[in-house]
């Protein structure tokens, strides 16, 4: 066949393709108002035999159109599906599951990625219906029935589904309702379980379940549990706090990147072990082993390396229900005789009041939860209050200053003895930078018994662990210059392809920053920083427009260097080499000139 054969044969199938696919774009609407069974595909790719005819668009091209578009449409219909699928979860309407069964149906038929057809089947499972439930049953309630008809029909098809749903609720809990129904597991049997399932079937509960499901996909679940903790009546109010304090700690919560804190994993990782597992276990247990929780925790080191920082964060894991009390050592002391016990003894005996979220759940007010609650009491500088009683060596030579100090001691450990009463259970934090100097009445097991070192940073990796938790919001921002700035950032308009990447420029200046403490590299995050803002508005003043200051606003390794120079004139090197050296605060305490203080 010459080639004007050819053109003259395929004309009248270049018209018939386009009159084709006219004509689908006006049947899709029907299709979607469900009066067209969606039996057959109204989108066809072309058949290898037209394209073999010599259509003079390329087949592949007309492939990818076809498919776009197809796309689309699924893409339309799965927005369709979702906003059914939220007004059934709040209403649990049959009407709308029979809608939802005929969409579903479509983009079985039409759809031309299975991913598409995935992604509506895992939308209609996520919303809690079962896909063996969705037939594509023709509603029953059509057009030309009466309104009476009508609402027969609507509220035979309630009981139907409401007796379905009841029947498969009770053999199928674990399974295709998936989170929703995980998330409520009731006891298999009994009259609980009864309740919540039947309760289930209210639409306000689809909407407070639908809430819950929010939140839980947002990591907030911690509100779901502990407000079931505190609504069940059998359970003893130490019980409810220890799983408070379980769920506070459990899971990531003691990694010391989401808290914040840098390269103490192994001191983490201890107070975790020794303190938070005691307070988190169920008492009963406890009496059973015959365990007590720990009363005392002192943490001692270097200045600067992070020992307030963990008492904070620790206080808010290992008491959720209560404020933390943070006293300073020299603030408990006065000059009068008595003065100092009177002060130490307000700390114990008035604690902050639980969280009202926790009292407002519980039918007596909150009293016993408010007595059973935690009471954590961080002392910084503890050696002001704690120090050693008799002066050095017993000896009794600091006058009444001395004779104050010893009978805070005393009162301290009448207090952690019990001996004078507590009104909450009481976890006191010491922090120290002399252990040494505390009395070592104090020291011994059932008082401050778990003593553990915070020791400065002694590795690169926990250099580089700190400047992490100081650095990542200025890099997820966008203003740190690194090769791997988020896209559309400022310094990643900036960025060239020889910067170093945000690990590779943490290592350097770890490297660096050997002999620093948590404190300093803190500071050299926040100098760096300063500099560059410096620069910025000085773009700023002499250009006078503010999107170049947001623009120039971007903190350099040259801004880094500059930092660690800033911290090391203020400090001192000498400082840094003494803190790298030294590995036990025994070190310090030799040389320690206030060992020999006397008020
Ligand atoms: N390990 C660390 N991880 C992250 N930041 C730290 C770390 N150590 C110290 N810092 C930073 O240094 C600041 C000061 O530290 P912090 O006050 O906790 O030290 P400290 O050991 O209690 O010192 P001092 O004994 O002088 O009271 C913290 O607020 C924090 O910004």
């Amino acid at each position: 066949m010459t080639g004007e054969h050819k053109r003259k044969g395929l004309l009248p199938f270049v018209i018939y393709s386009q009159v084709l696919l006219v004509a689908t774009a006006f049947v899709r609407p029907n299709v979607l108002a469900g009066r067209f069974p969606p039996s057959t595909s109204l989108i066809s790719l072309p058949s290898q035999a037209n394209v073999d005819r010599g259509s003079n668009i390329s087949a592949t091209n007309q492939n990818e159109e076809i498919l776009v578009k197809n796309n689309k449409y699924i893409e339309g219909l799965l927005e369709n599906l979702t906003s059914l699928l939220d007004r059934w979860i709040i209403t649990g309407s049959p009407k709308l599951q029979t809608r939802i069964g005929n969409v579903l149906n479509i983009i079985e038929a039409e759809a031309k990625e299975p991913e598409l057809i995935k992604k509506a089947q895992r939308n209609i499972q996520r919303a809690g219906l079962s896909l063996e439930r969705r037939q594509p049953e023709k509603s029953t309630v059509d057009l030309g029935k009466t309104d009476e008809e009508k609402r027969r029909t609507e509220a035979e098809q309630r009981r139907q589904w409401e007796a379905d749903r009841r029947s498969k609720a009770v053999v199928d809990q674990h399974s295709s309702r998936s989170v929703l129904s995980s998330r409520t597991t009731p006891s298999p049997t009994g009259e609980n379980f009864m309740k919540q399932v039947d309760s289930s079937l209210y639409p306000q509960n689809f909407a407070r379940e639908k809430i819950e499901l929010q939140k839980s996909l947002e990591g907030d679940n911690v509100d779901n549990q502990t407000e079931t903790l505190a609504n069940d009546p059998g359970k003893s109010a130490s019980a409810k706090v220890s799983e408070l304090v379980a769920l506070a700690g459990a899971g990531s919560s003691f990694e010391g990147q989401n808290l914040g804190i840098g390269g103490l994993d192994d001191v983490l990782a201890e107070v975790k072990r020794r303190v938070w597992t005691p307070l988190a276990a169920p008492p009963l247990l406890l009496q059973e082993l015959g365990i007590q929780p720990v009363r005392g925790l002192l943490l001692y080191g270097k200045p600067g390396c992070g020992k307030t920082l963990l008492a904070r964060k620790l206080g808010q894991m290992l008491s959720p229900l209560r404020p933390i009390t943070v006293v300073s050592g020299p603030e408990v002391m006065d000059k009068f005789v008595g003065s100092s016990e009177k002060n130490l003894r307000e700390v114990f005996d008035n604690p902050p009041d639980i969280y009202d979220y926790f009292r407002i759940r519980e039918s007596d007010g909150g009293e016993s939860v408010e007595r059973a609650a935690l009471h954590v009491i961080v002392m910084d500088e503890f050696d002001a209050i704690a120090r050693s009683r008799g002066g050095r060596g017993g000896s009794g030579d600091q006058g009444d200053a001395g004779v104050a100090r010893d009978s805070v001691v005393n009162q301290l450990l009448a207090k952690m003895d019990g001996v004078d009463t507590l009104c909450v259970p009481t976890l006191v934090i010491g922090l120290t930078n002399k252990r040494s100097l505390i009395d070592p009445a104090l020291l011994r097991p059932g008082r401050f018994e778990v003593q553990i070192e915070v020791p400065p940073p002694r590795t690169v990796d926990q250099r580089v662990s700190i400047l992490q938790v100081h650095t990542r919001s200025m890099h997820e921002a966008g203003r740190l210059l690194v090769r791997d700035a988020p896209i559309g950032s400022a310094a990643a308009r900036q960025a060239t392809i020889d910067l170093p990447s945000y690990d590779e420029l943490l290592q350097m200046l770890a490297a660096e920053c050997d002999g620093f403490s948590g404190a300093s590299l803190a500071g050299v995050s926040r100098a760096a920083a300063s500099h560059s803002l410096e620069r910025a508005i000085e773009v700023f003043a002499s250009h006078a427009r503010s999107g170049s200051l947001l623009e120039a606003c971007v903190v350099t390794r040259e801004d880094f260097s500059s930092a660690i120079n800033d911290v090391l004139n203020s400090v001192g090197t000498d400082d840094f080499k003494e803190e790298a050296s030294a590995d036990t605060e025994d070190d310090t305490n030799d040389n320690d000139p206030d060992t020999d203080e006397a008020d």
